[in-house]
């Protein structure tokens, strides 16, 4: 199941450099990692904010929420997420 998401991140001013440092190399690491497995379809950069577009590919909900929740920027993200389904003019076959 293909879900559209949006995250926009908010790192507040006062982390500490190292903290923050960290915490964006973790959340590389992992969504390197999802997108070599083919969970993680599209990630672009939105351009001129710091915020992403993705199109993840799950089982459902569940799996959803467990794998953007347990991303290390999880706390300092706002997400948006928009459910997709196949475009009957769509002529690729693993749109779906
Ligand atoms: O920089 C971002 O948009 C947050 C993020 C998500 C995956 C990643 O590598 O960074």
């Amino acid at each position: 199941m293909l879900f559209h998401v949006e995250m926009e991140v908010r790192i507040p001013h006062d982390l500490p450099t190292e903290r923050t440092d960290a915490l964006k190399q973790a959340e590389r690491i992992r969504a390197m990692e999802l997108q070599r497995t083919g969970v993680w379809r599209h990630l672009w950069r939105v351009a001129g904010r710091y915020a992403n577009v993705s199109v993840l590919d799950v089982s459902g909900p569940q799996e959803l929420h467990d794998m953007l929740s347990s991303l290390p920027l999880f706390p300092f993200m706002e997400i948006r997420v928009t459910p997709l389904c196949r475009h009957p003019s769509s002529i690729h076959d693993d749109d779906r």
